[in-house]
């Protein structure tokens, strides 16, 4: 029994230094703390925004896990760690807990840095089963006794990284322990057959098949009238025969579920049995209820799965709308494209609204398909579209992408497949941070033969690029931020883009500068504020990173004699390195040039306006830099 009681203006969460202050409470003080827990993860993400509805969802089997296991050393493993908020508020980050996701504040998610709690940094789904599977080893080898817990979604376990982990601990045979958090949903309602498994939402199709096999099989054998007929009649008691857990056990894990993941006394005692008792790889299925004990989130678990401010009372957002977004502008673009032409087909990997198609889905459901979070597989599942003749496009965020590097090669740009990837969130996303910064597409796409690649200076060029990239015939790419374009009007006219020409957008005899994409309008107005220093600097829209207008960009390098490059993208391999090669290979080395683009190191969470003025990509940072190169004014 515990000591500790609710002071009068103190909580029970206020007196939590470290889980160690939990694991002599009652059951009914920790159902008291998963209230304070509640309150406040839901007053703070109404100030800050963030991950609500997953770490409501988790609650009560947070307190558990670090209840029963010895954290930090017993290693607790997030899978994508967008629930991890009632673990960050038990391991002594309460205090920090109002700084979520703020400039210079708490991560929004587990960081090595952040806490000696966070065992493995993630924010990328799908990796803890491969980390929690490493660690295990790794304490064998080092003979220590304590175990690795890796707690993955029902959406991340869709993704073929999950499945490669459970196929090599299941052959590992080691104590390692997976909860599978089952609410149902990935972002929107979860997908596919796995699923549908889970749920035992099984197809009639496939009932009829297994069930008349099953009766066929059984009537050779003496096992009696009744239970044939249950067999026959009954589809319920049918669906009885098969569990979740057949599945699992196929990949040698032992099963345990499903695990009402809110009633605190099942969970302990659950927990409890398997840190004492078992053996090898062993899977909880835990099933939860998304946005749990907040109701506006609870009705809408999609809508707080990720929220910006909001008023507690009404659940509504406190943001104002502002201007149209790109990717609205994409979704609504691609729609228009698609009612012409039956040969659209969008794919999202379990992002359908993030990425602005859900009015697509809707119009189209034939035509429109939602892998889960299977990234790879999307981009070879657009190269089979393409192969038959389809116009697929692959709308997924720049740093998701960073998974299908090898079938955007392989599959892709080796055989020149007309497959169009809708790069969303390219550049610095904000909030989120260094996980989900879109900051080396660029890097990664530029080297790639066949590759055509482009990003809009705004909304209306956004347009004619999707265009330009669905008929262009080969593969082809277009980048472009988040959050709102620059309010240009939008065209109903599409047209085809000359492929590998720029636009000179500004005439000037002192220097060149050179912008990629949401860089372009920045750039115009440094060149302004030059001008009133008198200095003369033109402006190119390169609108193509990948092949470049060398012509246009090599006329003005010479003329000028400088150039500055800008990118919401790494320095290090993007844009920039690709100008430099050009003038390099056109015998114009002597061109002075200076790079604008993220640094060589992974750039933290903030507001996108902080983080381009930090790496010096923003208006003043043009200036100064043109004014470095000249030397004077
Ligand atoms: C590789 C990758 N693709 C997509 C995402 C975006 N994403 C973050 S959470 C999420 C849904 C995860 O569902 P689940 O694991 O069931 O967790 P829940 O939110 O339901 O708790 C998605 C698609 C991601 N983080 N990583
Ligand atoms: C956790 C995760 O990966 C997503 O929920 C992501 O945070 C969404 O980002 P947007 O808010 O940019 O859609
Ligand atoms: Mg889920």
């Amino acid at each position: 029994m515990s000591t500790l009681q609710p002071a009068a203006s103190k909580t029970l969460l206020d007196q939590i230094e470290s889980p160690a202050d939990i694991r002599d409470f009652t059951v009914a003080e920790l159902e008291i703390l998963a209230k304070d827990l509640r309150d406040t993860i839901v007053g703070t993400v109404s100030r800050t925004g963030g991950h609500l509805a997953p770490s409501l969802g988790v609650v009560e089997l947070t307190i558990a896990l670090h209840y029963v296991f010895d954290t930090p050393r017993d290693r607790l493993i997030w899978d994508v760690g967008h629930q991890s908020y009632a673990h960050k508020l038990l391991t002594g980050r309460r205090e920090e807990f109002s700084t979520l996701r703020q400039y210079r504040g708490m991560s929004g998610f587990p960081k090595f840095s952040e806490s000696k709690y966070d065992a493995f940094g993630t924010g990328h789904s799908s990796t803890s089963i491969s980390a929690a599977s490493g660690i295990t080893l790794a304490k064998n080898l080092k003979n220590c006794k304590q175990k690795a817990i890796a707690v993955i979604g029902d959406g991340s376990m869709t993704a073929g990284m999950a499945f490669e982990a459970l196929n090599h601990a299941g052959h590992l045979d080691k104590d390692l322990i997976v909860i599978l958090n089952d609410n149902e949903m990935s972002i929107s309602p979860n997908v596919g057959a796995l699923s549908n498994f889970l749920s035992r939402k099984l197809s009639g199709k496939t009932m009829s098949r297994v069930k008349a096999h099953l009766v066929e099989k059984l009537s050779i054998y003496d096992v009696g009238e009744n239970i044939l007929n249950i067999l026959r009649k009954s589809e319920e008691s049918f669906k009885s025969f098969f569990t979740p857990g057949m599945l699992f056990e196929a990949f040698k894990f032992n099963y345990i579920g499903p695990v009402d993941g809110h009633n605190l006394e099942e969970l302990l005692e659950t927990l409890e049995t398997v840190r004492d008792t078992s053996q090898g790889p062993m899977l909880i299925h835990v099933l939860t209820q998304k946005g749990r004990g907040y109701e506006p989130a609870e009705k809408n678990p999609d809508i707080f799965h990720g929220v910006g401010p909001f008023d507690i009372k009404t659940g509504l957002s406190l943001n104002s709308k502002k201007s149209t977004t790109y990717t609205e502008v994409f979704g609504n673009t691609l729609t228009e494209i698609a009612e012409r032409d039956s040969k659209i087909v969008a794919i999202t990997a379990a992002m359908a609204s993030g990425t602005g198609l859900v009015e697509f889905s809707q119009k189209f459901p034939d035509r429109f398909v939602d892998v889960g979070i299977a990234e790879q597989h999307a981009v070879t599942f657009a190269a089979g579209l393409a192969s038959e003749g389809l116009r697929p496009v692959v709308a997924v965020y720049s740093s998701f992408f960073q998974r299908a590097m090898d079938q955007i090669i392989h599959d892709v740009c080796i055989p020149n497949l007309s497959v169009t990837l809708a790069i969303d969130r390219a550049g610095v996303v904000g909030d989120d941070g260094p996980t989900h910064h879109g900051v080396f597409d660029l890097s990664f796409l530029r080297f790639i033969p066949n590759m055509v690649l482009m990003a809009p200076k705004d909304e209306q060029e956004l347009q004619h690029m999707l265009y330009t990239a669905i008929y262009y015939d080969g593969p082809a790419a277009v980048r472009y931020p988040r959050g709102a374009g620059e309010g240009t009007e939008l065209t109903g006219n599409l047209k085809k883009l000359a492929i590998g020409k720029g636009e000179l957008l500004r005439e000037g005899t002192d220097i060149l500068l050179l912008p990629v994409g949401n860089r372009v309008y920045t750039a115009l107005e440094a060149a302004e504020g030059l001008d009133r220093l008198g200095i003369d600097a033109a402006v190119i829209n390169p609108r193509f990173i990948k092949p470049l207008d060398g012509g246009l960009i090599l006329e003005w390098a010479e003329r000028t004699g400088r150039v500055i490059t800008i990118e919401d993208n790494s320095r290090q391999g993007g844009f920039g390195s690709h100008v430099l090669e050009l003038l390099s290979s056109s015998g114009l080395s002597s061109v002075k040039t200076s790079l604008l683009g993220h640094p060589d190191n992974f750039v933290e969470h903030g507001p996108q306006k902080i983080l381009w003025k930090n790496s010096g990509i923003n208006e003043a940072s043009i200036v100064h830099a043109a004014i470095q190169l000249i030397g004077s004014v």
